[in-house]
């Protein structure tokens, strides 16, 4: 790595040790330095060893202050014996806060305080530090906030208020916050109303559904301002430019999960707070050349349909609903009839069995998902396993479906950490390719033997298998492994999907139609167009990093 340039370096003291305090524009350290008495030719001298020594990245640090006066007293013996003094009455100590990284991706902030010799020399490194700070122009200086107070469990007012106000507050955020009191509140606030141009950011406080909102209101906001009909499933949409920030205070909040790797509010706020940035493909769904609503995480027909609709009635029960109605939804094992037809995504890396990571600076998100020509052929999808043929370049899969899953991003939450669509150990599909994966669960094979005992039998496997599948969800293992279960990357840009789950052929028997669960909401057509729209969005996070090897919260590296 390239040395900076030193802005400034000094021997602070840190809990009445000395240490060497050194900044430069990518970093702070501290070494500590031992004085040790050491015998020369029959005198004694003091000679410094470098002991412990600790570094924090410039953009990680949170914020610095002046730290309280009575702090120093204590130190003045070593000062003294360093033959330096405090300056009488002035703060000579500063506090640095900076993210410290701790288990499962989770970050908190953490504060050092070193203690000067004299207040000039304090000022000087509280400038300078300061400085180095305003220089990061991606970090936010005035968010607007909106918090769902009935999502999860309730807690979202409180959460804000406890685990995040005071963080943004140390960071010297100013923000206008938003309780909303009905449901579509704040997007159609953020579609009609707010003053975007204030803000550096949007922040909502809520489940995967809250976050819906913010993301319609700013998608819409963006098309209405560049003149973009979103009825028309062909169009290209504008990218929304102002960053999204999640605090979950939801029952499942995936969508935090799968791009920070944890679903906890103050880590979240520290990302909004360092500025980071990632983009997010957003599917449209389209039903009759009428707009329906956007997704950025699960679009699920029958399993995850029915679970929704059944849990919705349960809200009272909080995130538990989902247990309790999936469950029971498996138990019932309702199939459904249609039609899922797909352009297989064969020129983008990072289809769901491909074997790259999804971590943090992500190249194929990074790279518009484009494959080299070779690079094509090595990651082409497998071919299907069954009941699927080909309209040109679309594929069609028929038959009866347990589920039918679009995941737009892994959908890892703790439920399911790994993600819906895990495919090997550590494999996560990417935040932004542009493509969905695409997954169904046949509930028959493409030739059903006609023999009733068959059936019955067939019938008690693919529950069983489905069950595995289920499994897997809440596991690291390959979905895709499973015989009665399809998937494949299907590529973005104009529609992906056409008729899915088309109703019932004339058959002559009643048509049962489940809904989808398009990221938590119900959407209650069967027939949708399903388009992806590649990095639509963008948030407050940076994909889920590399995590070190340590066992307690353990930043600042040690150097
Ligand atoms: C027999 C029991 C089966 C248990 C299977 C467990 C698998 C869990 C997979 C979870 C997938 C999550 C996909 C996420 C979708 C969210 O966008 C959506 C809304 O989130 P929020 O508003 O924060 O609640 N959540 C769901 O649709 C919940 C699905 C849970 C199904 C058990
Ligand atoms: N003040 C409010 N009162 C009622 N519903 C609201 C309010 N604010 C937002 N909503 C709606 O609440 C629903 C659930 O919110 P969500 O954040 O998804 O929580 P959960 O994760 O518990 O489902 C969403 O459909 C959202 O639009
Ligand atoms: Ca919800």
């Amino acid at each position: 790595m390239e040395k900076q340039p030193r802005l400034l370096s000094s021997q602070l003291l840190l809990k009445n040790r000395v240490f060497e305090v050194t900044l430069n524009r990518a970093l702070l350290t501290w070494k500590e330095i031992q004085t040790k008495k050491k015998r020369v030719y029959g005198s004694i001298h003091s000679t410094f060893k470098v002991a412990g020594s600790y570094c924090v990245p410039v953009p990680e640090i949170v914020a610095v202050r002046e730290a309280e006066a009575d702090s120093r007293t204590k130190d003045e013996g070593r000062w003294q014996k360093l033959s330096q003094k405090p300056t009488e009455g002035y703060p000579c100590a500063f506090t640095v806060s900076y993210v410290e990284r701790g288990r499962q991706h989770r970050w908190r902030c953490s504060d050092v305080t070193f203690h000067c010799s004299d207040w000039t020399l304090c000022q000087q490194w509280v400038q300078s530090i300061r400085e180095q700070l305003l220089l990061l122009t991606s970090r936010p200086k005035h968010l607007l906030v909106y918090i769902n107070p009935y999502g999860g469990k309730q807690q979202g007012k409180l959460i804000y208020e406890e685990k995040v106000a005071p963080l943004f507050s140390r960071a010297s955020i100013s923000t206008d916050v938003i309780v909303t009191e009905y449901a579509n509140h704040a997007r159609d606030h953020l579609k009609m109303e707010a003053d975007l141009k204030k803000y550096d950011g949007v922040v909502c406080v809520g489940g995967d559904g809250m976050f819906s909102e913010i993301v319609h209101g700013l998608v819409s906001r963006t098309q209405a301002d560049c003149g973009v009909d979103q009825n028309c499933a062909e169009e290209k949409l504008v990218p929304c430019g102002i960053r999204i920030g999640i605090i979950p205070a939801g029952s499942t909040d995936c969508i935090c999960y799968a791009t920070v790797g944890t679903n906890d509010p103050a880590t979240s706020a520290l990302h909004v707070i360092v500025g980071d940035h990632q983009p997010l493909d957003v599917c449209s769904v389209h039903h009759n050349n009428t707009f329906l609503r956007y997704s950025v995480s699960l679009l699920g027909y029958g399993f995850y349909g029915d679970v929704l609709a059944d849990s919705e009635r349960k809200r009272w029960m909080g995130p538990a609903r989902y247990n309790f109605s999936g469950v029971k939804t498996f138990l019932t094992h309702h199939h459904y009839e249609g039609t899922v037809s797909f352009l297989p995504a064969t020129d983008i890396l990072g289809n769901p069995r491909d074997k790259t990571k999804c971590r943090a600076g992500c190249y194929i998100c990074q790279h518009n998902g484009k494959l080299l020509s070779e690079e094509a052929q090595l990651h082409k999808m497998e071919e299907p396993v069954s009941c699927s043929e080909t309209e040109g370049d679309w594929r069609v899969i028929r038959g009866k479906f347990l589920a039918i899953n679009a995941a737009t991003m892994s959908c890892a939450c703790p439920r399911s950490p790994k993600g819906l669509s895990a495919c090997g150990p550590h494999h996560r599909p990417h935040l932004a390719p542009g493509s969905t994966s695409c997954v169904t669960s046949c509930a028959t094979p493409a030739r059903p033997h006609p023999h009733p005992q068959v059936l019955l039998q067939l019938s008690i496997l693919l529950k069983i298998n489905f069950l595995r599948h289920l499994l897997r969800h809440t596991n690291k293992d390959d979905q895709f492994d499973l015989a009665f279960v399809e998937g494949g990357g299907a590529r973005g840009g104009k529609r992906l999907f056409r008729q899915i789950c088309r109703d019932h052929p004339a058959c002559g028997c009643t048509p049962v139609n489940s809904s989808w669960n398009c990221d938590g909401e119900i959407l209650p057509h069967a027939t949708i167009e399903v388009g992806v729209h590649r990095q639509l969005i963008r948030l407050f996070a940076r994909g889920i990093e590399d995590q070190p090897l340590f066992e307690d919260f353990c930043t600042p590296s040690v150097i």
